[in-house]
């Protein structure tokens, strides 16, 4: 899977036991919930990317990210994502739910993210964030067959991949 492109970036900010998430008015993922982020601009790096992406999305300038692995997207082509985690000081608020151009940002708890009964989070959030806060650096692989999610599988990530990001 050498040959993967990863165009875009994708940001889950934490704030005590809160993750705050975009329920997207747009493609892809429409109507669902998802962190923030987007397409990488041509020179720019995958972190550099991911903190302006969040300050357009949600005014929120972060001053500090954690590379957190990540995810290949299988359908007829495969499309990559870089990962990350970044914590939102206790005396840094915002107040939700914000209605925004993006869609509408709100703070969710793990449990409502995971609940099994969730049907609004895109699909493959719920498998790899547990696997996100905890453990070694991974890249996680979905494939997907018609629109279905068919398997999940995750390798860690060699010891230079956070090499590229910066
Ligand atoms: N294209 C695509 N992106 C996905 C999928 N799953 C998933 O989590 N993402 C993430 C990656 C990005 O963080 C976000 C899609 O980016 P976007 O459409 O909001 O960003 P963009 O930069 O192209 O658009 P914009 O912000 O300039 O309007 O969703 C998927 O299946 N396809």
């Amino acid at each position: 899977m050498a040959d993967v492109h990863y165009p875009y970036t994708l940001c889950l900010i934490r704030q005590d036991d809160q993750f705050l998430l975009l329920n997207r008015q747009k493609q892809p993922a429409m109507g669902m919930w998802n962190g923030v982020g987007g397409k990488i601009e041509p020179n720019e790096t995958p972190t550099a990317a991911v903190i302006r992406e969040t300050f357009e999305e949600t005014g929120i300038a972060l001053a500090e990210v954690r590379f957190a692995g990540t995810v290949v997207l299988r359908a007829e082509q495969a499309v990559g994502i870089y990962l990350y985690l970044a914590d939102l000081p206790i005396d840094q608020t915002l107040a939700t739910p914000l209605a925004t151009r993006e869609g509408i940002l709100d703070w969710k708890s793990l449990n409502w993210i995971l609940d099994p009964d969730n049907i609004g989070i895109i699909s493959n959030l719920k498998h790899y964030l547990p696997n996100i806060l905890n453990g070694p650096l991974c890249r996680h692989t979905f494939d997907y067959n018609q629109h279905q999610l068919t398997d999940y599988t995750t390798d860690v990530l060699p010891e230079d991949a956070l090499q590229s990001i910066h």
